[in-house]
C-alpha cells in the first residue's frame, strides 16, 4: 500500500461497481474518513492501491455543510454521496455511482427502501431517488440541460473535440447531468473502436469546469421495432480516464442523440458501454421541467480492511 494511505490503517472499505464503472465505499456516518487528493488517488491506484475509478464516502448529510443545505428542503435526504474520481478530485455526480451507493446502504443496513418505494440520497448535484427495478436500480437523476443553450440549439454543437486516432477534429455538444459532458457523435464502429482514449480529448472551448467525453455511434436503424433508441458509447471521464462506463455519460449521450434525431425521436433509450447496457428514459418532472432516469446494475464486490502499509 501506497505511503500516502499508510494512516489510514483500519479503514474499513466495500468495493462494488455499476456496469464496471467501479468504486471505493466507505460507510462514514460523521464525516471523518480521509478525502485528501493523495489519499484518494493512493487507494485508487490499480497497481499499489485497491484500485477503483472512484472513492465514494457515504455520510449522514447531517455532518456536511453540502447535505445540511439540502435537508432544508429535503429532510429525507439522510444520506450525502461525497464522490471523488480516482486522481482525487470531486465531481458533482455519478450516476452509477449512486445506484452502487443505494445497494451498498441497503446492504450495511443503515436505509431501507420498500418495494415500490424510493430513496432520497444527497449529492452536491441535489437530492437523486432511487427505486427498485428489475435486477438493479433506477434513478430519477433530474433535468439535463446545455451547458451553451445558444450554440447548442442553433448548430447542434458548441465545441470542437480532438481525439486520439482521429484525424479530423469532431463537433461537441456539452450537456450537464448536475456534471460537465460533451458529446461526439460518430458515423461508424470501426472509428469508435480505433479511437485513444488512453489520452485525454482536447475539447474547444472546453466547459468552465472541465468535461467527461463521450464518443457515441447511434444504431441503424437508431430506433428498433420496439420503440427504444439504441446508441454505443466509450467516455473519457474527467479525473479518471477511459472506463468501463459512465451513467451520467450515458444520459448525455442519449439526450444529444435524441436532441440531434428532431422531435420523433423516442423516449426510452438503451445505451452499450464497455462494461454493458444502462437504461435512459426520459419523462415530464414534476416542476415542468424534462428528466432524465438513468437504470442499470448495482454490484458489491468484497469488503476489506485497510493495512498500514508496512
Ligand atoms: N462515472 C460516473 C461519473 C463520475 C464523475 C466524472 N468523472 C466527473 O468528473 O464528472 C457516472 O457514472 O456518472
Amino acid at each position: 500500500m501506497d505511503a500516502a494511505v499508510a494512516g489510514s490503517s483500519g479503514l474499513t472499505f466495500t468495493k462494488g461497481h455499476g456496469t464496471g464503472n467501479d468504486f471505493i465505499l466507505v460507510l462514514d456516518p460523521d464525516g471523518l474518513a480521509p478525502t485528501d487528493g493523495p489519499f484518494v488517488a493512493a487507494l485508487c491506484d490499480r497497481h499499489r492501491g485497491i484500485g477503483a475509478d472512484g472513492y465514494i464516502r457515504a455520510v449522514r448529510s447531517s455532518s456536511l455543510p453540502e447535505g445540511r443545505a439540502l435537508l432544508q428542503t429535503e429532510p429525507a435526504a439522510e444520506w450525502f454521496m461525497d464522490y471523488r474520481n480516482g486522481d482525487g478530485s470531486v465531481s458533482e455526480m455519478c450516476g452509477n455511482g449512486v445506484r452502487v451507493f443505494a445497494h451498498f446502504l441497503l446492504q450495511m443496513s443503515v436505509a431501507h427502501l420498500p418495494e415500490g418505494g424510493e430513496l432520497a440520497i444527497g449529492t452536491r448535484a441535489g437530492v437523486k431517488r432511487v427505486a427498485r427495478s428489475g435486477d438493479g436500480y433506477a434513478v430519477d437523476m433530474g433535468p439535463w440541460e446545455f451547458i451553451v443553450p445558444d450554440a447548442a440549439v442553433s448548430r447542434g454543437m458548441d465545441s470542437l473535440v480532438a481525439v486520439g486516432g482521429l484525424d479530423v477534429d469532431r463537433p461537441g455538444l456539452s450537456i450537464s447531468m448536475g456534471n460537465p459532458h460533451t458529446v461526439v457523435a460518430l458515423a461508424e464502429y470501426e472509428e469508435l473502436g480505433r479511437t485513444d482514449l488512453n489520452r485525454a480529448p482536447v475539447v474547444d472551448p472546453v466547459p468552465p469546469l472541465g468535461t467527461n467525453v463521450e464518443l457515441v455511434v447511434p444504431s441503424d436503424p437508431l430506433v428498433g421495432d420496439d420503440g427504444v433508441g439504441r446508441l454505443t458509447m466509450r467516455v473519457h471521464e474527467r479525473g479518471v480516464g477511459e472506463t468501463q462506463s459512465c451513467g451520467t455519460g450515458a444520459c448525455a449521450a442519449a439526450a444529444a442523440t435524441r436532441f440531434w434525431a428532431g422531435p420523433t425521436a423516442p423516449a426510452q433509450w438503451l445505451v452499450t458501454v464497455p462494461g454493458g447496457v444502462v437504461g435512459v428514459t426520459f419523462f415530464d418532472g414534476p416542476e415542468g421541467r424534462e428528466h432524465v432516469q438513468l437504470s442499470g446494475p448495482a454490484v458489491l464486490v468484497a469488503h476489506g480492511t485497510l493495512l498500514n502499509g508496512s
